[in-house]
């Protein structure tokens, strides 16, 4: 590892101008080699401190790819241990057969808690999963003169030879994405158009902003509407929101399986009517006395240490985790669970996916990259952590209505 005192002359005289403000810590990436930029930051941040940084500076990411595309301001990696639930049989249109699930987190407890429910899950038959929508969004905002232009912007923009120039338009910007529809939504003078694409591999959030930006130049020049923003916050990206609950956004996943009520209380401990009592009193009367989006235990927990995992971007975790968990009795006593994610944004090209690790994760999976044919990989990756999350879900309402909760946590978490 190189410390400050191997540095040439020149890094000694460059990190000194970091260090006296002379030099910004992202002019730095034009000024030299981007590993060097990175060490020279680290170094300057060290600098007056009564510490070395001894874990950041370890890590296997390329500087160059990661700089380029994934982070400003580079300094190093900040590590997350990653657990495996084994052998989660899934029986889905993309994804069919028994996968090993990536979980990177910092929480106790949360690898066993999958594991388990994996386990309950594959030897019940595996878990059913279909894809009912799969399109991102980008909505931007105008502002009209009044009501009456507003109705003819909604109008023009619902014009079936509108709707064919603006796909025509955003298709000028990709090879891979494609302009599907378009919904208005008027509040008096103010209109914001809901955009969505299907952006095959990509999560597409890179994608759809410049698709969108390209049909903006259009209604400019075709109606003469100006956008107040680009982006108006009825996508809506990273922020709780009813409408990506309702209308979906990125994937709309469901999945389901029916355990025998035998294995629900060998491998759960407890019986299947105590489970559907939990479920019924905290995941939804609970979440709807609370006003929860989210009408589940813990799929945040899953969604969130998956995304991390591979590649993802974690924010998305926000319309991730507004998930519906049902459970009720099935025919002989035996328990019928599902969990229903609305709007689950995620790709397996682009964003953080060609990085080292999360590269790893995704091959793990046999998703790495783009699908045959594209679409495929990143529906096969939807499909394999919505059962994922069913398997998180059915293993904590199980502690729950066992009474385990808190044990497992003592055991395993601290
Ligand atoms: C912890 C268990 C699984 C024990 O469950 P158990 O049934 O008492 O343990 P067991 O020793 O009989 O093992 C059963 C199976 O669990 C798995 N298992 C068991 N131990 C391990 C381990 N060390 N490493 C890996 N896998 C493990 C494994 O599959 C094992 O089967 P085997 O392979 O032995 O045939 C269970 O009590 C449990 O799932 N608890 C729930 C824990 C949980 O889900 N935590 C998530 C975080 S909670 C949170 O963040 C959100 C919250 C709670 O606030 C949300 C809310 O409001 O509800
Ligand atoms: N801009 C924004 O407002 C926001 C950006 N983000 C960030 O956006 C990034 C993700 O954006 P995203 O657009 O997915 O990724 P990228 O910007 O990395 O672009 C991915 C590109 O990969 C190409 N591609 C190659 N093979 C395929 C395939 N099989 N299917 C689809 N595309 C393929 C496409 O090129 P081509 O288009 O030429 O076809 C696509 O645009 C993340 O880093 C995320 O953090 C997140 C939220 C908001």
């Amino acid at each position: 590892m190189t410390s400050r005192n191997d540095l040439s002359r020149e890094k000694k005289e460059l990190l000194e101008d970091v260090i006296s403000g002379k030099v910004s810590f992202h002019k730095l990436d034009s000024m030299t080699d981007k590993k060097t930029a990175v060490m020279l930051r680290r170094f300057a941040l060290e600098d007056g401190m009564d510490f070395n940084f001894d874990h950041i500076q370890n890590f296997s990411i390329d500087v160059e790819d990661a700089s380029k595309r994934n982070i400003e301001n580079m300094v190093g990696a900040i590590q997350i241990p990653l657990g495996i639930a084994s052998s989660l049989k899934v029986n889905g249109e993309f994804a069919e057969g028994t996968f090993q699930i990536p979980l990177a987190t910092t929480e106790g407890a949360l690898v066993a808690s999958v594991n388990r429910g994996c386990s309950v899950i594959t030897k019940s038959g595996g878990a059913n999963v279909r894809i009912f929508r799969d399109l991102m969004t980008r909505a931007p905002v105008f502002r009209l003169e009044n009501v009456i232009r507003s109705k003819e912007f909604a109008d023009w923009l619902q014009d079936p030879d509108v709707l064919s120039r603006m796909k025509a338009k955003a298709s000028e910007t990709t090879r891979f994405g494609e302009l599907v529809d378009v919904q208005v939504f008027v509040t008096g003078n103010t209109v914001h158009v809901r955009f969505s694409y299907d952006t095959k591999d990509a999560m597409g959030m890179n994608m759809v902003t410049i698709a969108t930006d390209a049909v903006l130049s259009l209604i400019k020049d075709e109606f003469g509407a100006i956008p107040v923003s680009l982006s108006g916050n009825m996508c809506t990206d990273k922020k709780p929101a009813a409408i990506n609950s309702i209308l979906g956004r990125g994937k709309t996943v469901v999945a389901d399986v029916t355990i025998p009520a035998k294995l629900v209380e060998e491998r759960l401990k407890c019986k299947p009517e105590t489970m559907v009592e939990v479920n019924y009193r905290k995941n939804l009367l609970g979440s709807a006395r609370a006003g929860s989006l989210g009408y589940n235990a813990h799929a945040a927990n899953i969604i969130a240490a998956m995304y991390l995992a591979c590649g993802q971007d974690p924010a998305h975790v926000v319309e991730g985790s507004s998930a519906i968990t049902t459970m009720e009795l099935a025919p002989y006593g035996d328990l019928y669970c599902s969990v229903t994610l609305p709007a689950m944004a995620i790709g397996t090209v682009g964003g953080g996916t060609n990085l080292g690790p999360q590269s790893d994760c995704l091959r793990l999976l046999g998703v790495k990259g783009s699908g045959n044919p594209p679409g495929s990989n990143s529906k096969k990756l939807a499909e394999i952590i919505a059962c994922a999350v069913l398997a998180g879900e059915l293993s904590l309402i199980g502690a729950q209505a066992a009474g385990h909760l808190a044990r497992a946590h003592a055991e395993l978490g601290r």
